[in-house]
């Protein structure tokens, strides 16, 4: 038998069900539910004649017919989508509130969260008129309970046996009002809700309530469903005193019964099991910055998910209209965390990787520790800005031009000149390239005029046309004013001459060399993850030469066959044109940062730019940091990036991922490093004690260990071998089930999780980098069932 302890769990009280009365409880939950998918049923039928009688509307032919008939169609497909979105466990979640609960502050909606809404699909409890534009969708209010839920006794009559609750707000009985959680709100045909969404405020006491605080909650339930099925319930009685006799509490831990599933190949939301401090970030307040911290497996990205979901939820024109960015640490972290937010229905959201930032880069190679270093710090900013400004290495020094039989020439210190006016003030480069043109065209003039004299000269205006037409001066311009491409002046640093010019008195010739030797490999190898904001910082500074118009294609072409439209289908299509976002979108209403402990400066820069007018959402850990710069820059580059908006912080502390046993392993290790720091607390003993493997022949050790934990776990395996041997690694385990086994380097190994993980030479991994035990910490922390190590060296333990 497990430890099971809950945070929020009261001890056990009276009236506990048994094994019939467990049935009986899941039979009357399951009445229930019946109700729902039949009342689903019902309106995504509607929902889908609403569509079509949009559709009719047309025929009417009028002008005004046509925009009635485009908002409906409108509406009525959004609407459509989100009933047909993934319902499996609709219904998650019940409260048996106090009488005196009833018709509680936060379960009324307000006339402005009607308003916002209302456009939304998503009508209000206390609006009928809005039940009828939107259809049954509840965001608040009494859910109907089913009268013949918790049939099987008598509350009054029959203390312990019967269930204690004969329907919503029955106060001859002494109860209260129940209230049904779930994915989506819905509402029954005389507007009472059936099930409450749970990101409207009537749901916040299923995930704020404990003993010490119940809201008004006397049972807190939550419904176990196989797809339309009721598997099973778990109950917290919060107000024991207030249960009315023979109130049934069944289960016992419905967190940890969840915990002890097996990890699917992507991280699953955690809708049903928030717990009060993660609802508490969740719900943070939509602007501003929402600070969240905690130690490895607290919910952090799970709660920055959660959050992205709430706040489309309870601002939907901001944040959807804006556009929400999240970016994560590589891209196996956000193929890891890709399915969460469609899981909760929203699926127009921004994943991006720190690689993957800059339109048209998908960097996947970290640089060696100490040039990352160098790449991450501010310095390079005034590096880069120096390189941006400077002649590019093929430029011309004169210019010739025959002109009436004259030669007219600019040499080196002209050009020089020219090029120094055009670029004072600094300006972007590729944005004044017709300026600089225009100079150079100027100067050429005055020359002409003063060796042919004015009257042989024609005015200035037509001698500037016809030149700049001429073969030999758009030659000229293309090699002294060229439109750079980021990555053309991020090479230039590889030419040492340049680079010790551009970093005089920034780095030191160590680093210099360094960094020349990095970017010498730019063009062959791609840029690395490090080299993606400095990308970015340069395209800052040039300036994006203006692109060649995009062709979009003809949405309604099928198969080269022009299809019938209406009006409606071209209106949508270009309201759909219109809300897609250019690649380098940068005016987010949202941006979340994950692993936030290690964006270096640089990389702050790079995202504060796409969130000039965003609100944010910032979580990490700093004992998981990879980053070991100078933390005053770091701090000046977040401060920087996040500005003077107003910060709200929460602390996590529960570590639900792993067991005790596994996390006690990766504990002893930070302690090591910081004897200060404080842990989270791991809720879950398994009994299973952690591997450790001490041999001289990795490879066979290291392929037998893989292959036992693939036997010992139902879900997946994580081998986590250091950034040098990662595919000599891979190699290692080839072959052994890879629908269920990854291997990754330990800076991929952030923000991951798998039911059994392998850590290859943890001695290789702390000696990798100055940050090395931290990196370690991380690598040890990321299994929910069992860890093994296998190693030559046991000096890391
Ligand atoms: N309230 C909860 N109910 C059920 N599962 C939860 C809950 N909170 C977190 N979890 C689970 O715990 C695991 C860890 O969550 P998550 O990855 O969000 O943690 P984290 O703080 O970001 O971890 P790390 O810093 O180690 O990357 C995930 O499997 C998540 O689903």
């Amino acid at each position: 038998m497990t430890d099971q302890r809950h945070p929020n769990r009261p001890d056990p009280a009276p009236g506990r069900a048994d094994s019939g009365h467990v049935a009986e409880e899941i039979a009357a939950e399951q009445r229930h539910v019946d109700r729902v998918y039949a009342r689903l049923t019902v309106i995504k039928k509607e929902a889908a004649a609403s569509e079509t009688a949009g559709y009719g509307i047309a025929r009417a032919g009028n002008f005004a017919a046509l925009v009635e008939r485009d908002a409906m169609v409108f509406h009525a497909a959004r609407r459509r989508r989100l009933l047909d979105a993934e319902h499996d466990g609709l219904v998650f979640g019940r409260l048996d509130l106090q009488p005196s609960a009833n018709g509680a502050a936060d379960a009324e909606i307000t006339a402005d969260e009607f308003e916002d809404r209302a456009g939304d699909g998503v009508a209000p409890s206390a609006t009928p008129a809005g039940a009828n534009e939107t259809g049954a969708l509840a965001t608040g209010g009494p859910a109907t309970g089913d009268p013949a839920a918790g049939a099987t006794g008598t509350a009054g009559e029959d203390p312990g046996d019967g269930n204690a609750d004969p329907g919503p707000g029955n106060a001859a009985s002494g109860l209260g009002e129940v209230r049904y959680i779930g994915r989506i709100g819905l509402r029954d045909t005389d507007a009472s809700p059936l099930v409450i969404d749970w990101r409207a405020p009537a749901a916040a006491p299923f995930y704020r309530a404990t003993p010490v605080d119940p809201l008004g909650v006397v049972r807190r339930r939550m419904i176990q469903s196989t797809g339309e099925r009721v598997t099973g319930i778990e109950d917290d009685l919060l107000d024991p005193e207030a249960a009315p006799p023979g109130m049934r509490v069944v289960g016992d831990g419905a967190l940890v019964a969840t915990l002890a599933r097996a990890t699917g190949t992507g991280m699953r939301d955690i809708v049903a099991t928030i717990q009060r401090e993660q609802d508490e970030a969740i719900r943070s307040p939509a602007l501003g910055v929402t600070i969240v911290r905690g130690g490895p497996g607290t919910g952090k990205t799970a709660v920055a998910l959660h959050r992205v979901a709430y706040l489309l939820y309870a601002d939907r024109q901001r944040f959807a209209g804006g556009g929400v960015l999240v970016v994560g640490p590589s891209p196996v972290f956000v193929t890891y965390i890709a399915r969460v937010l469609p899981s909760l229905g929203e699926d127009d959201v921004t994943l991006r990787s720190l690689g993957s930032m800059v339109v048209g880069t998908e960097a996947t190679r970290h640089d060696p520790d100490e040039v990352a270093l160098i790449k991450g710090s501010l310095r390079m900013s005034r590096v880069l800005s120096r390189a941006a400004r400077d002649a590019s290495p093929d430029t011309p020094d004169e210019l010739r031009l025959l002109y009436r039989g004259t030669l007219l020439r600019l040499d080196a210190r002209a050009l020089r000149g020219l090029r120094d006016t055009v670029m004072s003030g600094g300006p972007k480069r590729n944005a004044v390239r017709a300026k600089a043109a225009g100079y150079v065209l100027d100067a050429l003039w005055r020359q002409a005029v003063e060796l042919l004299g004015a009257p042989a000269v024609q005015q200035r205006p037509e001698f500037a046309s016809d030149t700049a037409e001429r073969r030999e001066f758009i030659g000229f311009m293309r090699a002294w004013w060229p439109r750079l491409r980021p990555v053309d002046v991020l090479g230039w640093l590889a030419d040492p001459e340049r680079a010790r010019r551009y970093s005089e008195g920034l780095l030191s010739n160590r680093e210099i060399r360094m960094l020349t030797r990095s970017l010498a490999g730019l063009a062959a190898d791609g840029p690395s993850i490090q080299d993606v904001p400095l990308l970015d910082e340069l395209d800052e500074l040039l300036g994006t030469p203006p692109a060649p118009a995009k062709r979009r294609g003809d949405p309604f072409m099928v198969g080269g066959v022009r299809e019938v439209t209406t009006h409606a289908d071209r209106v949508a299509a270009s309201r759909a044109a219109a809300l897609e976002r250019p690649d380098d979108y940068r005016e987010y209403a949202h941006v979340v940062v994950d692993e936030s402990q290690d964006v270096s400066p640089m990389q702050w820069r790079m995202i504060g730019r796409r969130a000039e007018f965003a609100s944010w959402t910032v979580v990490g850990d700093p004992a998981q940091s990879a980053w070991h710069g100078d933390p005053a820059e770091a701090r000046r580059a977040r401060n920087a990036a996040l500005g003077s908006r107003r910060r709200s912080e929460y602390a996590l502390t529960t570590n639900y991922r792993n067991s005790e046993e596994i996390f006690a392993v990766a504990a002893d290790v930070v302690r090591r490093a910081e004897p200060e720091i404080e842990l989270p607390t791991a809720v879950r003993r398994s009994g299973v004690p952690p591997r450790h493997v001490l041999t001289d022949d990795l490879e066979p050790a290291v392929r037998e260990a893989a292959r036992d934990l693939l036997a010992e776990v139902d879900g997946t395996v994580g081998v986590i071998a250091t950034q040098a041997t990662k595919d000599l690694v891979a190699g290692w385990v080839a072959g052994l089930d890879p629908d269920r086994l990854q291997t990754v380097n330990s800076l991929e190994s952030k923000g991951m999780e798998y039911d059994g993980v392998l850590v290859v030479e943890p001695a290789a991994i702390v000696a990798e980098s100055p940050s090395g035990v931290r990196t370690l910490y991380v690598a040890l922390s990321r299994a929910t069932q069992r860890l093994t190590t296998v190693g030559t060296d046991e000096s890391w333990h």
